[in-house]
């Protein structure tokens, strides 16, 4: 039996791949998929070309993700599907945008390039940071306390390694993926492989991963190929030859921008976009009723909810919770572009993320947790006048530092950046400036998620007569499970299958 009207709460990357993935899989289905946005894709579609003065040519700009790894395997099928082999754009392996990266250590000017698994890890200034954290793992056996089923990403390498090795590289870490406080993170929810290692290591991680036995490898290379089983996938792994992370020409809109047009043209499929949800309940024939602030009530037989999860806690009724939709806090992320008129204002690589100030997150710090280096990573995105120059990064701010009023004010991040860059002169003054404001973006999965995701799934499995969802409502995206665009895609594709 294929579900008669499904209805889909948000139309961002996770509501839009739940639509396309569901419409091919029951294509006599009604879907109605409902956002409060004008614009479909959401906080992680947000993209925009701009001309640069003069007849410089234009530089495209993005405010949220902006690369995606070669191992997405979940967006690798859109493009092989929706057809956008021809704008994708890679940044090779070999170049340095994905060979180098950088931190800053706040109260420290410069940078410091992170060393890699070879020789330059012995003049390298972080390894004072890195030796103590793996010298405490290699000599430390099993240490994890009995009964301990998840903890924080810094209380599990400060019990593995050292407080140091935590502060420094865990944070910016962490600042990186989530823009979160590493503290509050949990370590089994968000790097499920560290934990992994550390019982395949018998305590020791660094153990657990430089000793995987032939069967060992021979199990992951059975399960990669069964991983990639899963996907329709064409010719697009040709386009990953040689390529560390990619994109499209016309940045991260160009994916939600497809998916919007390839969902339209199916004539089972109405997007109400501009309507937002106000209540979502059981109606008296057995199917749902769905209110918005738009449109007459909507009757679907199954619901997806895509919407954050403290969004969906304000619209089911009081009298049929679900539990830990509101557990988690979310990171807000401020991420400013400036487009310099010049070449060279950074060593090459891909970026630099600045690590927790050693006396936390202070109030007079301006509240930056990393830059990237947009103009190295993907140059292809932009289109210069011939022979014409410029530098393009984006400075990521807020997370767990508290953003003031004057903290994003232009001239405290230019003189924040001529610091971390040290650089003696004043930076050029930038001819393109760009803010794009994220509140409550990125969520937090605090420890114990994993579990109680479980629990949230059994409430939604219980029989509707014993206050459940009777299995007809399914709560994905990245509240419940990883917060990367392709986790967002992966979540999507999942969605129905037991339906
Ligand atoms: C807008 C800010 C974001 C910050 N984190 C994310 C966003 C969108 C989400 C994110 N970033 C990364 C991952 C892991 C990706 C994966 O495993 O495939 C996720 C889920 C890694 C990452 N961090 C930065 C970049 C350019 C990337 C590659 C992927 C991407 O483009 O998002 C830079 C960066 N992101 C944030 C900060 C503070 C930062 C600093 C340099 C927060």
């Amino acid at each position: 039996m294929f579900p008669p009207h499904i209805a889909i709460l948000g139309g961002g990357l996770t509501g839009l791949s739940s639509a396309f993935h569901l419409s091919r899989r029951f294509p006599s289905s009604i879907i109605t998929i409902v956002d409060k946005n004008k614009h479909l894709g959401g906080w992680g579609s947000k993209s925009e070309r701009v001309q640069l003065p003069n007849g410089r040519g234009s530089v495209l700009l993005e405010g949220g993700p902006r690369t995606l790894r070669a191992s997405s395997h979940s967006v690798l099928e859109l493009i092989h599907l929706l057809g956008l082999a021809d704008a994708v754009v890679t940044t090779p392996k070999a170049s340095p945008a994905a060979k180098r990266r950088y931190l800053h250590v706040p109260g420290t000017p410069g940078i410091y390039r992170i060393p890699g698994a070879s020789l330059s890890y012995l003049w390298s200034e972080l390894r004072f940071f890195i030796t103590p954290g793996v010298s405490f793992d290699l000599v430390r056996g099993w240490n994890r306390p009995e009964g301990v089923r998840d903890e924080s990403l810094e209380s599990f390498l400060v019990r593995r390694g050292h407080p140091d090795t935590a502060r420094v590289l865990g944070s910016a870490l962490v600042h990186g993926v989530y823009a979160a406080d590493a503290r509050l993170l949990s370590v089994r929810a968000a790097f499920p492989k560290l934990w992994e290692l550390e019982e395949r290591g018998n305590g020791r991680v660094l153990w657990g991963l430089l000793s995987r036995s032939r069967r060992q490898k021979e199990e992951e290379r059975r399960r990669l190929e069964e991983e990639l089983a899963r996907y329709e996938l064409g010719d697009v792994m040709k386009l990953m030859d040689g390529a560390a992370v990619y994109s499209f020409r016309d940045g991260m809109g160009t994916l939600s921008d497809a998916l919007t047009r390839a969902i339209k043209k199916n004539p089972n499929v109405r997007t109400l976009s501009d309507t937002e949800v106000t209540a979502l309940r059981f109606g008296d024939e057995g199917a749902f009723e769905i209110t918005t602030n738009t449109t007459n009530p909507i009757y679907p037989s199954h619901v997806v909810s895509a919407l954050p999860l403290p969004a969906l806690d304000k619209i089911i009724p009081a009298l049929r919770p679900l539990p830990y939709l509101t557990t988690n806090p979310a990171s807000s992320v401020t991420a400013i572009n400036l487009v310099f008129p010049s070449a060279n204002i950074y060593p090459p690589g891909f970026g630099y993320l600045v690590c927790r100030p050693e006396h936390d997150y202070a109030a007079d710090d301006a509240g930056i947790l990393g830059v990237t280096f947009d103009s190295a990573a993907l140059p292809a995105q932009d289109a210069l006048a011939p022979g014409e120059r410029i530098t393009k990064v984006t400075v990521m701010m807020g997370g767990p530092h508290r953003l003031g009023a004057g903290d994003c004010a232009l001239p405290v991040v230019l003189a924040h950046l001529q610091y971390h860059l040290n650089r003696r002169a004043p930076l050029p003054d930038p001819l393109v400036t760009r803010v794009w404001t994220h509140r409550e973006c990125i969520p937090t999965p605090l420890p114990g998620h994993l579990e109680r995701m479980g629990k949230l799934k059994e409430a939604l499995a219980a029989p509707v007569g014993d206050g459940g969802w009777g299995g007809r409502l399914e709560v994905v995206g990245a509240g419940v499970r990883g917060v990367s665009v392709a986790d967002c895609v992966e979540s999507g594709k999942g969605v129905g299958v037991g339906w």
